[in-house]
């Protein structure tokens, strides 16, 4: 488990994290989801104690990462897949990472089968692909079998097989029972990977609750129609207190209504239609107005709270 409590950093005038609070549980893949420079990295950096926070605190199973003698084993990061000396061999490096922690020679051979390096171990890191790289930090990240797992933008830069291959490799982590964590700034990645999301914006906590109720409550339905006389139905649209809007010579967007009040109310005016459908904005396009938008948030309660996921 990872409990993350009041975190906050501060880089001079940059606040990079601010009073953030969250959970992550075992069991579960939870994204870690905001827009570049939200604070993701910052925030996973001082979990694993390569950064101090300014105040708050960030346990792994109840400790600060600074208290594990041989932190490997409680807890495996991929954070920079390029941190690998490169005229070692993939092997060499994962043995390194070992003895370090005072683990057997026999886990290497085991995590290289498991991400699938095969013969790629025995050569130099130098002449890794960013697919190669990437397994060989996950790799060196499972070597301790940690309960505990933390991936940042572990699919930034994969190919189709790979990224099929990360999804596959995270739900067994979880599966497992292990406290998985990763992080993304592309919402459609976590949509297929995640079974919970942590979203953050400008260091701030914006929504805490299942892929599914985040997804649910993104994105609003508006009505489009298309009439001859748009801007008859316009006007009467704003008279009944719909929010629409005139998108092009003959087409209108309406918010705060179904296609069958939109209708109706046409068919009582006697304004033809040519066309009347529900469209629901991309989540994608809500997931960056929630983001950019999350200094409004500040001061207020998170969107959608632990609590009321459960
Ligand atoms: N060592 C540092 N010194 C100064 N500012 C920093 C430092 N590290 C991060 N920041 C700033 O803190 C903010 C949060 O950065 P962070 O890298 O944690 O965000 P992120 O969500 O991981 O973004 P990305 O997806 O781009 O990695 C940014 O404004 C960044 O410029």
């Amino acid at each position: 488990m990872i409990e993350v409590r009041g975190l906050t950093r501060r880089y001079g005038d940059v606040l990079a994290v601010d009073d953030l609070s969250f959970t992550v549980e075992p069991g579960k893949v939870t994204g870690f989801l905001g827009p570049n420079g939200a604070g993701k990295s910052t925030t996973m950096r001082v979990v694993l104690g390569l950064d101090r926070p300014t105040s708050g605190t960030a346990l792994v199973n109840g400790r600060p990462y600074a208290a594990f003698a041989e932190p490997l084993r409680e807890v495996g990061a991929l954070l920079d897949p390029g941190a690998a000396h490169p005229g070692r061999t993939g092997r060499a490096h994962l043995r390194v990472a070992a003895r370090s922690n005072g683990l057997p020679r026999r886990r290497v051979e085991e995590v290289i089968e498991r991400v699938g390096l095969g013969r790629a171990a025995r050569r130099r890191i130098k002449g890794y692909s960013l697919g190669m790289r990437q397994r060989l930090g996950i790799a060196t990240a499972l070597i301790g079998d940690p309960a505990v797992l933390m991936f940042d933008e572990p699919i930034n830069g994969l190919d189709l097989d790979g990224v099929r291959w990360i999804r596959g490799l995270l739900r067994q982590l979880a599966d497992e029972g292990r406290t998985v964590l990763i992080s993304s700034h592309l919402l459609g990645e976590m949509e297929q990977i995640a079974d919970r999301l942590v979203v953050i914006g400008r260091g701030r906590l914006i929504a805490d609750a299942t892929t599914e109720q985040i997804l649910s409550g993104l994105g609003h339905v508006q009505v489009r129609v298309l009439s001859p006389e748009p801007d008859h139905l316009l006007a009467r649209l704003r008279e009944h207190g719909f929010d629409a809007q005139r998108v092009d010579a003959r087409e209108l967007r309406v918010d705060g209504g179904t296609a069958e009040e939109v209708g109706g109310l046409a068919h009582a005016l006697n304004v033809p239609l040519h066309h009347l459908s529900e469209v629901r904005q991309s989540l994608e396009d809500a997931y960056l107005e929630l983001t950019n938008s999350s200094v409004e948030y500040h001061g207020r309660e998170p969107v959608l709270t632990t609590e009321e996921a459960r």
